[in-house]
């Protein structure tokens, strides 16, 4: 429901929205641009000599005005020249006419109303409206998505897109709903749909005598000029005409003979409401608002750009199910809980591998699970996580539907998740124990996907097939990948004498077959994918990327794997031979911005993206990096580069373990626990852990780091919650 308000109000509003706030963030300059500009209302003078002043230049004289911005203007009519001037307030002293510029008024008039009059006034007001449920229904998927209201100012992770969405959005998020809120109140008001402020009728008992010089009227005298908001004249032709003077306290009326005040009518509630409503929204007399509102309202493009983009994304992932069959009489159903919608896709394929094997299918969305799907053979649901171990957007429901439902038909639970996260597939886990404690028996065992792998969701395929007793190929790329050719340009073998083939393999775009000069590499950061197909293989291999495209070259470091289709390819693959590949971002394993320190730990081919974070690392963050090998003489990945970033102190510090090293003998996690008061130390600085390499090391230096931590009053969970302990782990 969020993710309907939010989604496609938001791609068709885009434009239109842009308008309003590219207009209203230029307008948003105007209070700080008058505040250097105009001069102020020096306190200790009051109205009445102000008004004397200026009465004796403009004999016809009709109001003088204080505007929002601080700047006095005059509206006169002397017979021989009329029209509107500027004053200094200290003298009275005419500054010329006030004028709005051509730009300004256009700019208003297209920010009011798009330039097309009533008709456009109400679409703006309508536009208001759409960018306050916008603002709202973002900010709640957005702490939908992070795990709560309470986690609104978490990292966020996901691509570039999500990303500056997010971050924008969380942003502006608080102005954009002050500035649509307040506009839409204005534009109510516009349309007369909130009460005008009704001015004092005017009384009857002024003195009618001879009008005394302004400068003497002592209610008048009383008011200073900072608290004037309008002094309009009585008319000279009419002797029982009277002063009008509006304070920011109401109106009061004035004898133009005795000075004295006559009625005073108070502002109304309603009044000082719409006066802060004005301020709020334009800024005027609040520029450093008015600038921070405009701030927001800038983001407003980049929000709508990123927004089609993820929108646009979300639609091309969603799965076209050919031939779903109807739940009612359907052998086999297929639920889905996702929020990115690449689960759909993994559930697409097995809906066709199952279809293509005889089965009556039908798949839907967890959130509309109902008594026909209880009522098939079996159930089959594929769940992501989100948030804190969260329900998907399309799972949201799930769990309370099912307690209302009869029918306990076998099932089997497929996670999808990610293991950087600490609740690694815990939604998909209480679904599995909400369909167990029901009594449907378990047709598999639940099994987890760890970042949309093609592999293990081909395993789990095989062993579905085995239960239905018939075979079960599924081959499911993620985003199905547009891979482009890549020529290996270099290549270093290590650790062959320890047995632990690993190559460092140094990729180049072919030369442009037209032109003769290099190609371009797609775009990456170091610790980024890359998808290799092997030959005669569609399943891609992943290998985590040591380069980034500024590098000018692609680097990975490959383990050669006994019987591994992938790697044996690649460790044969001569110089100038060339690999179909394709990127697939990683968002969750980066460095975080600013300067913190980094704790690098890896093994093995596992130092690849480190050994890439420390050669980006030209401003010299500090960095220290734990790697672990088996012996110094033979499988030392990167041993000389390391030696010149030290040197260069784009590294801060090496440590390495080597297993089979005759002194050494140790591991990586040897190493951490030795340097404890050093590791303390730097996470007191904030520092971020990346860790990298085989699932065992990964667990040993998980273990080894609880007792480091836990002084500091820190856990791992809440170190990987706030993405300061991230893992890229195979
Ligand atoms: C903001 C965010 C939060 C996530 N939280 C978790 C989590 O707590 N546990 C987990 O295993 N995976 C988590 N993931 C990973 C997703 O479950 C995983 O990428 C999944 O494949 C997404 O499927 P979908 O595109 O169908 O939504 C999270 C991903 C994002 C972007």
């Amino acid at each position: 429901m969020l993710r309907r308000l939010h989604g496609l109000p938001g791609v068709v509003l885009a434009l239109g929205l842009t308008v309003v706030a590219v207009t209203g963030a230029v307008l948003s300059l105007q209070p700080a641009l008058d505040r250097a500009t105009v001069p102020t209302v020096p306190s200790g003078t009051n109205v009445a000599d102000l008004a004397a002043q200026v009465a004796a230049r403009h004999p016809g004289i009709a109001a003088i005005r204080q505007r929002p911005d601080g700047g006095i203007t005059v509206a006169f009519d002397d017979g021989d020249a009329r029209g509107v001037e500027r004053v200094d307030p200290a003298t009275g002293a005419g500054l010329g006419p006030y004028q709005v510029s051509e730009a300004t008024r256009v700019i208003t008039n297209l920010h009011r109303s798009f330039l097309a009059g009533d008709a456009g006034r109400a679409v703006a007001g309508i536009g208001a409206l759409a960018m306050l449920a916008l603002s709202l229904s973002g900010t709640a998927l957005l702490a939908r998505r992070l795990g709560g209201a309470g986690a609104l100012l978490r990292p966020i992770r996901g691509t570039p897109a999500q990303r500056w969405h997010g971050e924008l959005g969380r942003l502006a998020g608080a102005g954009l709903v002050l500035s649509s809120f307040t506009g839409l109140w204005m534009s109510a008001g516009t349309f007369g749909l909130i009460p005008e402020a009704q001015g004092i009728t005017r009384v009857v008992t002024a003195s009618s005598g001879a009008p005394a010089p302004v400068g003497t009227l002592a209610a008048l005298r009383s008011v200073p000029l900072t608290d004037l908001r309008e002094l309009r004249f009585p008319d000279p032709s009419d002797p029982t005409d009277i002063f009008t003077l509006r304070t920011a306290a109401g109106e009061t009326q004035v004898d133009a003979g005795t000075g004295a005040a006559l009625a005073f009518a108070p502002a109304t509630t309603l009044e000082r409401i719409n006066d802060l409503v004005r301020t709020l929204h334009t800024g005027r007399g609040a520029w450093l608002l008015g600038l921070l509102l405009g701030l927001a309202s800038a983001a407003v493009p980049v929000l709508g750009a990123t927004g089609i983009i993820l929108w646009v994304r979300r639609r091309a992932a969603r799965p076209r199910v050919a031939a779903n069959a109807p739940a009612h009489g359907a052998d086999t159903v297929i639920l889905v809980g996702s929020e990115g919608n690449s689960t759909w896709g993994f559930a697409g394929t097995l809906h066709a591998a199952l279809t293509a094997a005889g089965h009556r299918v039908h798949i839907a969305a967890m959130n509309d699970v109902g008594t026909a799907h209880l009522a098939a053979d079996r159930l089959l649901v594929l769940t992501a996580t989100y948030g804190e171990g969260d329900a998907p957007a399309s799972a949201k429901s799930f769990l309370s539907r099912l307690a209302r439902l009869e029918g306990r038909p076998p099932v089997a639970v497929l996670g999808f998740g990610d293991r950087n996260f600490p609740h690694f597939c815990r939604f998909a886990q209480e679904v599995a124990d909400a369909l167990e404690a029901k009594g449907c028996p378990r047709l598999l065992p639940m099994k987890r996907v760890d970042r949309r792998s093609s592999q293990e969701f081909a395993q789990w395929g095989r062993d579905l097939g085995a239960v239905l007793g018939h075979d079960l190929t599924l081959s499911h790329v993620a985003e199905p990948p547009k891979s482009v050719p890549l020529t290996l340009a270099g290549r270093e073998l290590y650790g062959e004498a320890v047995g632990t083939p690993v190559a460092i393999l140094r990729f180049e775009a072919p030369l442009d077959p037209r032109t003769g000069a290099p190609g371009r590499l797609p775009s990456f950061a170091a610790g980024d994918l890359v998808g290799i197909l092997p030959p005669g293989d569609a399943m891609p291999r992943f290998y985590s990327l040591a380069s980034s495209t500024r590098d000018g070259m692609l680097e990975i470091c490959v383990r050669l794997r006994e019987g591994g289709l992938c790697s044996t390819f690649l460790h044969a693959l001569a110089p100038g031979g060339t690999v179909n590949a394709f990127i697939r971002e990683n968002p969750a394993f980066r460095p975080t911005a600013g300067r913190a320190p980094l704790i690098l730990i890896g093994a093995g081919a596992g130092i690849g993206p480190l050994a890439g974070f420390v050669r980006a690392n030209a401003e010299g963050r500090p960095m220290h990096l734990y790697w672990g090998g088996r012996s110094a003489a033979s499988d030392f990945l990167y041993e000389h580069e390391l030696a010149q970033h030290l040197a260069e102190r784009r590294l801060t510090s090496l440590a390495t373990a080597f297993s089979r090293d005759a002194e050494g003998g140790a591991y990586v996690q040897d190493r951490i626990a030795a340097d404890a008061p050093r590791l303390r130390e730097l996470l007191k600085q904030g520092a971020q852990i990346l860790v990298c390499g085989g699932r065992d090391m990964a667990e040993a230096v998980t273990r080894a780091f609880e007792p480091v931590v836990r002084p500091l009053g820190l856990d791992l969970a809440t170190l990987k919650s706030c993405g300061r302990y991230v893992e890229d782990v195979y």
